[in-house]
């Protein structure tokens, strides 16, 4: 039996006075993964912060397993179980891979050791500092660092962005063995709908603030109209 999760109830939210997002409503099973596309600035980044509790709330209310977190810091939302991956990543570059993994540390099934076993590269630079990883080491070790804090549910904006193919496929890999084997709920931002939806169980598109499509990642995948009216991919046959 699955539970939710994530229940999200009519929820506004923008930056000061500004408004972004509204009427958004949506819920998370327990063990699902969510594909969240759309095109540029139609409010990704700004859903997944708002969950983190990082944007101004202006309506509505967020549920985390029954607990209602619309009011808590972003502190409490972690400590209540939300991993957060920003797109900008946020490493503590003057401390090292090891330093930065168990600094923000909770206890759980998720350790260094594990880390280390889905990360191998992240175990070769263990010694290393932040500032002295490539993009897609830096990247892993985002992911790596929101596992320590053992969260519920993991929110990932854009993890594929800028890496070169062959790290893309890796990270994939990775994300593929954490949502499908570890059964961790995942929110995931991605520009790229073909290279994630094979991944997720359910996708969500966004435009202008509001949700325009929801279902399931697998029918999203053949339905090239509602892919081509508003994502930015084109018909069969691309690689977005
Ligand atoms: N700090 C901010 N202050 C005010 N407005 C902002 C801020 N950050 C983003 N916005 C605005 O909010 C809207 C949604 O931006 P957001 O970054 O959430 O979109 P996105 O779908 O994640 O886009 P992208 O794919 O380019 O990252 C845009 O109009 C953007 O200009």
């Amino acid at each position: 039996m699955t539970r939710p999760l994530l229940v999200i109830d009519g929820l506004a939210a923008g930056y000061g006075e500004a408004a972004v997002l509204s009427g958004i409503s949506l819920t998370i099973e327990e063990g699902r993964t969510l594909a969240l596309l759309g095109r540029n600035g139609t409010g990704k980044t700004t859903l997944v912060d708002t969950i983190a509790g990082l944007t101004t709330h202006h309506a509505g209310r967020i549920h985390l397993l029954g607990q209602d977190i619309t009011r808590l810091r972003a502190d409490r939302r972690a400590a209540a179980g939300i991993g957060w991956v920003p797109q900008e990543r946020n490493i503590f570059k003057s401390l090292t891979v090891e330093e930065n993994l168990t600094a923000i540390a909770r206890s759980g099934p998720w350790t260094l050791k594990r880390v280390f076993a889905m990360f191998p590269r992240l175990e070769e630079r263990r010694r290393n500092l932040g500032n002295q990883l490539s993009g897609g080491e830096q990247q892993m070790l985002a992911v790596g660092r929101a596992l320590m804090v053992n969260p519920r549910l993991l929110l990932l904006d854009e993890p594929l962005e800028g890496l070169a193919p062959i790290i893309v496929d890796e990270l994939l890999a990775a994300l593929r063995q954490i949502v499908r084997s570890e059964g961790i709920s995942a929110i995931i931002i991605e520009q790229k709908a073909r290279k994630i939806l094979p991944l997720s169980d359910d996708a969500l598109i966004l435009d202008r603030g509001s949700i325009v499509h929801h279902g399931s990642s697998a029918e999203l995948l053949v339905n090239d109209d509602v892919m081509a009216e508003h994502l930015a991919v084109s018909r069969i046959g691309t690689s977005a």
